[in-house]
């Protein structure tokens, strides 16, 4: 039997592949693996559990027996929960999004979440959102995506969606944080943030959401996977 078509969206924070990715998900009826929760998750998990996030160790241990669960809300919003506890919120602030970049650039976490990560791909397809989706997890996927943007609109993105939140932010301060993340990702040894080989690179800097979203499925039908 041939496996399920993967198209994998990877590229650095505030990009856009979240937004690209349930779009393409939503309109193919594939199932969509949002990564970097796993990630998130697994770093809350250490501060629940307290585990710091630089013992090595007690992290891998903690990623190995993530108790996670993922479930859409009437809203239609993704809840994820720890041990059975909501933790969508926690996860997704700045905070978590460094906590996650800490455990991820640790080899055995990556190791432990690889497995639970391929699990995703099932009938009819997968969308995968992440750093390393077109790599490492998915790397026979028929179409890999890499999407990415200047810093500072990817800064100006998340301040909108934060500021939207309600939550108090400095835009200077997540242009900061977004640079350390990404050099972060970019320099760590195993699964540093690179394009696959074989990917299309899609820069959003300038263009809106509908057009990234025409654009790659440009790419989705060139590959026949509609
Ligand atoms: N091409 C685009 N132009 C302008 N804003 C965008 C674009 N793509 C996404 N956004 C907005 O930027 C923010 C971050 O997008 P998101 O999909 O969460 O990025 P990522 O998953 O790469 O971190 C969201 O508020 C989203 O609506
Ligand atoms: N496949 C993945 C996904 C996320 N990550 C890590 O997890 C962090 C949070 O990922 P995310 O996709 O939720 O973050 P945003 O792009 O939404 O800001 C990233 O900064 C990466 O360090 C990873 O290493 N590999």
């Amino acid at each position: 039997m041939t496996a399920a078509p993967v198209i994998t969206v990877d590229g650095p924070s505030g990009a856009g592949k979240g937004t690209l990715s349930h779009m393409l998900a939503e309109r193919l009826g594939w199932h969509f693996l949002d990564s970097g929760a796993l990630y998130r998750v697994t770093g809350q998990a250490c501060l629940i559990e307290g585990v710091s996030w630089g013992d090595e160790a007690a992290v891998a241990a903690v990623a190995r027996h993530l108790e996670v669960s993922f479930s859409a809300a009437d809203s239609g919003e993704i809840l994820v929960a720890y041990k059975g506890c909501d933790i969508s919120r926690d996860i997704r602030t700045e905070e978590g999004g460094r906590g996650a970049s800490t455990v991820a650039a640790i080899p055995a976490v990556r190791e432990a979440l690889l497995q639970r990560q391929r699990e995703f791909r099932r009938p009819p397809g997968l969308v995968a959102d992440g750093r390393d989706m077109g790599t490492v997890v998915f790397p026979d996927a028929p179409l890999k995506l890499f999407l990415t943007a200047s810093a500072g609109e990817r800064a100006r993105r998340r301040y909108d969606q934060l500021l939207a939140k309600g939550e108090n932010v400095s835009l200077p301060r997540l242009l900061e944080d977004i640079e350390e993340r990404d050099a972060r990702d970019r320099s760590r040894p195993v699964a540093p943030l690179l394009p696959a080989e074989d990917a299309v690179v899609i820069d959003s800097t300038a263009i809106p959401v509908a057009e990234v979203f025409a654009m790659a499925m440009r790419e989705v039908a060139a590959k026949g996977l509609i």
